[in-house]
């Protein structure tokens, strides 16, 4: 009895605390839907078969362009404001300088002790700093000048395997491309020496991994306490959530690649041979320390050096990160080319005129302005990667005039401004590449934000946008891309993580 007694009162402690954590937002005047006892709005956006951007986006058309849902116990603030998010990204990143991590269940991000493998992705503060230092050079323009004839060679393997598909039947696009982004990573970042497209197990990893539900024990415990993630984290370690199932798989990968890498360093040196690996492990590799790394105050300058967790742990990130936006963002656009086949043939003729060689070069590449208009179309229309475009409140202070508390974390709605008619027109939702080209005046830097925003915006911006541009250069100059009955009415587009199309079935028309 007395047991039972206790166990009530601590189940009633611990609901008041929720109920009285869930009116958070109300106290401060701010509007946003109600959610579940105990978990809020957590369910409804941890669902893979309908993407969270989705359902926030239904919530800003409710609430308006400033709301506040809770994940579990930690209130989020959404905002489709784009001075608030100016505010945020850029004025005042020194309080906002983590991005949101919930469920990743990652431990103490800023400290080594804690958590030694942490990627550039999930760091924050000069962890971050430092791995950020460590990283920007691989993409630079000079770095994308100097891989853009492996990354060419991995599009033309691309297209010799879907040449197979010219005026026959339909198929779905989008395998090739995730095939091609997850060729051009391997290669690039872990000194994979050839293309291996439709013949490497890491493809199939990567899908299933982007594909997870978010539904399951560790995140919905993680959310609900957030205060011991870390105990989560340690008690479920190999869980397939956390670094379990194809999470492992993946980071053996990398282990064995930064492992190797190291040890055939250490003989190089001993034998006086000078390194000829070119790729991400080697550039952090010049870093490489094995003593551990005190990462001072963020704010303060930063050292370069790495540990073999830190690489590890950026080889992993870059796999996931440069395989799936990339990969979706080519497939959206060649849905969309398909759909509106004035525009494609307006970009073939552009790559026509341009592209005279056989291959098709960076400087090239950096002259088609359209097909430049249309990945960022298709980016607008299709953002595949708002999850990431967060951050956490590191230092209590306001934002658009609220009091913001440490610890709150907020996340743009960026289909809200993508698709806002204030900032875009009437046709704000239709597929316009034109409108890149009016020298109409300037909009609002937040208008735009697939690539997020302010110091922490994506590292691989460029690198993307000129994997997709050579992609589509060569495959528009080879054929058409055309939709036929098959061809998805409305895409089926799904994903915990990004948003990824199930499939983007069209034809290939040859052109000469
Ligand atoms: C179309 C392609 C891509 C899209 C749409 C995209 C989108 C994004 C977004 C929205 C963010 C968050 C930015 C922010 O918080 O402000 C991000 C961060 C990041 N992206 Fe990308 N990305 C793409 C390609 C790539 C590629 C090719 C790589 C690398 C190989 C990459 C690596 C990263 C990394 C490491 C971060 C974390 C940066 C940091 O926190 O400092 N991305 N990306």
């Amino acid at each position: 009895m007395g047991l039972l007694v206790c166990f009530v009162a601590v189940f009633a402690v611990i609901a008041s605390y929720f109920k009285w954590i869930h009116t958070y937002w109300k106290r401060r005047g701010v509007d946003g839907p109600v959610g579940l006892p105990f978990i809020g709005s957590f369910y409804d956006l941890a669902d893979k078969d309908k993407p969270r951007g989705f359902v926030l986006h239904e919530w800003t058309k409710k609430f308006g362009s400033i709301f506040g849902y809770y994940e579990g116990a930690t209130p989020v603030l959404v905002v489709s404001d784009v001075d608030v998010l100016q505010e945020m990204f850029i004025k005042k990143f020194d309080c906002f300088y983590a991005r949101k991590n919930t469920n990743r269940i990652h431990g103490d991000l800023e400290c080594s002790q804690e958590e030694p493998r942490v990627n550039l992705f999930a760091a924050r503060g000069a962890r971050w700093k430092r791995l950020r230092s460590l990283a920007s050079p691989a993409f630079s323009v000079r770095a994308l000048k100097q891989v853009h004839g492996t990354m060419e060679n991995s599009v033309l393997c691309m297209i010799d395997h879907m040449a197979k598909h010219e005026n026959s039947a339909a198929f779905n696009i989008h395998e090739y491309y995730q095939e091609f982004t997850y060729d051009v990573i391997s290669r690039l970042a872990m000194g994979q020496a050839y293309s291996e497209q439709f013949n490497n197990e890491g493809v199939n990893i990567v899908k299933k991994i982007f594909m997870r539900s978010n539904r399951t024990l560790p995140w919905y415990l993680a959310v609900l306490f957030p205060r011991f993630q870390n105990t989560v984290k340690n008690f479920f370690f190999k869980h397939e959530s956390i670094r379990g199932g194809d999470v492992a798989l993946l980071y053996k990968f990398c282990e064995k690649a930064v492992y190797d890498r190291i040890k055939e360093r250490a003989a190089n040196a001993e034998q006086e041979i000078e390194n000829d690996q070119n790729d991400f492990i080697d550039m952090f590799l010049d870093y490489y320390t094995e003593a551990e790394i005190e990462d001072a105050e963020f704010g303060t300058t930063v050292e370069k050096k790495v540990t073999s967790e830190d690489v590890i742990g950026s080889c992993f990130v870059f796999l996931l990160a440069g395989f799936d936006t990339t990969a979706n963002a080519l497939a959206y656009a060649s849905y969309l080319l398909a759909k509106n086949p004035e525009k494609m043939h307006k970009a073939q003729l552009e790559i026509d005129e341009v592209c005279t060689s056989e291959n098709i070069s960076y400087d090239d590449i950096a002259k088609l302005n359209y097909l430049d208009a249309i990945i960022k179309e298709a980016l607008k229309i299709y953002p595949v990667a708002w999850f990431a475009c967060s951050r956490e409140c590191v230092k209590t202070t306001t934002l658009g005039g609220l009091v913001i508390d440490k610890g709150v974390r907020i996340e743009a709605d960026v289909t809200a401004l993508h698709h806002s008619k204030e900032i875009w027109g009437d046709n704000a939702e239709q597929f316009v590449p034109e409108r890149w080209l009016e020298s109409s005046a300037p909009r609002h830097t937040m208008s735009w934000i697939p690539f997020g925003a302010g110091p922490r915006q994506c590292v691989g911006m460029r690198l993307g946008m000129s994997e997709a541009k050579t992609a589509l250069a060569h495959v528009l100059r080879k054929w058409s891309i055309v939709a036929g009955p098959e061809t998805e009415e409305e895409l089926r587009i799904q994903g915990c993580t990004t948003t990824s199309p199930e499939s983007v079935t069209v034809y290939l028309e040859a052109r000469f």
